[in-house]
């Protein structure tokens, strides 16, 4: 599935004029992603990430530089604001109507919805308005939209930042299903504790490319016991499993791989435990 390319941009800059100045979001970027990544997209408030994000889906037109991306279908968008994104009346009416515009047939429409409103775990709501959904709902809603549609290219900003953790989790392990199913995710987010599930990181500075590399180096760095990481650099805080990690490589522990999801902690325990 990696032999196809699913976005790439070269010297893609979008600025905003104002009456006043212009202002730049995204200054000259070259990057490209394979089909079958799963990217996260890093940076602080205002970095650029959701206006990368909105020029992946064709929402966004770049001042200078050229893109090249899939057109809707086989691109699909999950935004901050799921009000926005609503147009259905209820639960699994949202989700067909997705794939109505899509041309699916409508016992197959059905179907799907059924299958991605279960995924984020709100089938039991599907007669429900939309009205009335909660915004982590409407998040999930907005997820499930995406889920049952075809696409090759998932672009989500912060899916989570609304759902509690158990669904976060959720969401988090669908994506990766996904992606081991061939699909392309790029996943924008503030969580450290996300970037595991990925196999790339982004980092976004002020519209700058900060750092394009594994969750592994971003964390760790290259050495990871003198300087400083990407992750640090970028003034980021780590996540707890990182920081025990660094406690036990401080105390002179060779450990035999340096962990960023729970697996993979799990391993480098086991291994130093020979007696278990
Ligand atoms: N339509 C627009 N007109 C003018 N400025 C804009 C526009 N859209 C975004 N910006 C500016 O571009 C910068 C980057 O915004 P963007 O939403 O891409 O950042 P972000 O990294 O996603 O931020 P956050 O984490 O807060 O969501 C911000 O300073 C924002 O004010």
């Amino acid at each position: 599935m990696r032999n196809k390319t699913a976005f790439e941009a070269d010297g893609m800059t979008v600025a905003f004029q104002s009456a006043a100045e212009v202002s730049y979001v995204l200054r000259e970027l070259n990057l490209r992603i394979e089909q079958g990544e799963f990217v996260f997209v890093v940076g602080r408030n205002g970095s650029g990430k959701s206006t990368l994000l909105k020029v992946m889906a064709g929402l966004c037109p770049i001042s200078r530089g050229r893109v090249q991306t899939y057109s809707w279908p086989e691109v699909q968008a999950v935004f901050q604001n799921p009000d926005a994104q609503m147009i259905g009346e209820s639960v699994i009416e949202e989700v067909c109507f997705g794939l109505e515009n899509q041309g699916m047939a409508a016992e197959e429409r059905v179907r799907r919805a059924e299958e991605a409103l279960e995924k984020v775990r709100m089938k039991h709501l599907m007669h429900q308005s939309v009205e009335k959904l909660s915004g982590g709902q409407k998040q999930l809603l907005c997820i499930a939209g995406a889920l049952a549609s075809d696409a090759q290219l998932l672009v989500l900003d912060e899916p989570t930042s609304m759902l509690d953790p158990i669904s976060r989790e959720q969401i988090l392990t669908v994506a990766q299903t996904l992606h081991k199913e061939g699909r392309t995710i790029v996943w924008a987010t503030q969580l450290m504790e996300e970037l595991g599930y990925g196999e790339r990181v982004v980092v976004l500075d002020e519209g700058n490319m900060a750092y394009d590399g594994t969750p592994e180096r971003f964390f760790y760095g290259d050495d990871s016991v003198s300087e400083l990481s990407p992750c640090e650099q970028g003034g980021f805080r780590k996540p707890y499993i990182v920081e025990t990690v660094e406690h036990l490589l401080h105390s002179g522990l060779s450990l035999s791989e340096r962990p960023v999801t729970i697996p993979q902690f799990k391993r480098v325990i086991e291994d130093l435990c020979p007696f278990r």
